[in-house]
């Protein structure tokens, strides 16, 4: 796995055999260093991706290979933590349990950066205290990997965005690698630098962002001229009157006299990629960024 911090064949997750495929036919992988934000719907799979990364789950079919337990950390959704613990015995219970990896400073930085008292005990403290403890604990343990599901759902706007900043920042200078969570797109969308998006348990777009929008284009024109579409991907038509808006891939040229072609914005791939479940799902690989429509 050079070079490669996740990598998943066929992967497939169900959670008992009368249920559905939580996650099925899932082919991914994802470069050391990259910040990947991993966005769907509710339900999409995106929690049992990130518990299977985390090896807290045993694939139905399928392979996940990502670093070892003591070179990974995981936030889950709900941020499971010592309730009867102070602050500072959760952080000092964290050292122990890394020692050798243990940022001392890092974790007593995001903490005071809260203005947390380290006396206080962790039931007492709000939902977005704790999110601020359970990722100084998890920067503290310096992952080569780091999993975050729904970091930052919890957090004023303030403290989010201080909170994003010490996570990128160090995310950076460590060479981190970040796959994280989230419905906030604009939370994303400066942050990160690969993108991963699920629903119904399947990869509909993966790849860096930048490559993954630019793949797409938004053409408008006169809805009669809808069969000149027929070489390119389309993702999602829209008419209005005799106007027809569509999000496409294009396969060659088109016919500028009949198309204005424009730029979509990272949202609007997104959003017609949830639209339209039936549109081929896309994987560009970084290296080349050679597109593989499926
Ligand atoms: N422990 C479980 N037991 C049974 N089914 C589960 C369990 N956890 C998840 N599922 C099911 O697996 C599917 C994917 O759920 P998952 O939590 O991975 O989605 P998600 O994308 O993280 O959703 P959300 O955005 O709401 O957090 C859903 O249909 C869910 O009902």
């Amino acid at each position: 796995m050079k070079g490669t911090v996740i990598e998943a064949h066929g992967l497939g997750m169900r959670y008992g055999k009368r249920r559905g495929w939580a996650l099925r036919d899932c082919s991914l992988r994802l470069s050391a260093g990259r910040v990947c934000a991993l966005v769907g719907p509710n339900g999409a799979g995106k929690s049992t991706l990130l518990a299977l990364a985390a090896g807290l789950l045993r694939p139905t079919e399928g392979t996940i290979d990502a670093p070892p337990r003591e070179e990974l950390a995981y936030v889950a959704q709900d941020k499971p933590l010592y309730p009867q613990l102070t602050v500072g015995e959760t952080l000092r219970l964290g050292r122990e349990l890394n020692s050798g990896r243990w940022d001392a400073p890092l974790a007593a930085r995001i903490v005071a950066e809260g203005g947390l008292d380290t006396g206080a005990r962790v039931r007492t403290l709000s939902g977005g205290q704790r999110t601020r403890v359970a990722l100084a604990l998890a920067l503290a343990k310096r992952p080569g990997l780091l999993l975050l599901d729904e970091p930052m759902a919890d957090l004023d706007p303030l403290a989010r965005h201080q909170l994003m900043g010490t996570l990128m920042g160090d995310a950076a200078e460590h060479g981190t690698t970040v796959v994280m969570s989230s419905h906030i797109l604009t939370e994303l969308e400066g942050a990160c630098d690969h993108l991963l998006l699920v629903d119904g348990g399947r990869v509909r777009l993966a790849g860096p962002i930048d490559d993954v929008v630019a793949a797409h284009t938004v053409l408008t024109g006169p809805t009669a001229d809808a069969a000149d579409l027929a070489p390119h991907t389309v993702v999602e038509s829209r008419t209005t009157g005799r106007q027809l808006t569509t999000l496409v891939r294009l396969q060659g040229p088109v016919d500028k006299t009949l198309w204005q072609a424009t730029d979509p914005s990272l949202e609007e791939v997104l959003l017609s990629h949830l639209r339209s479940p039936q549109a081929p799902a896309l994987t560009l690989r970084p290296a080349t960024a050679e597109a593989v429509d499926a």
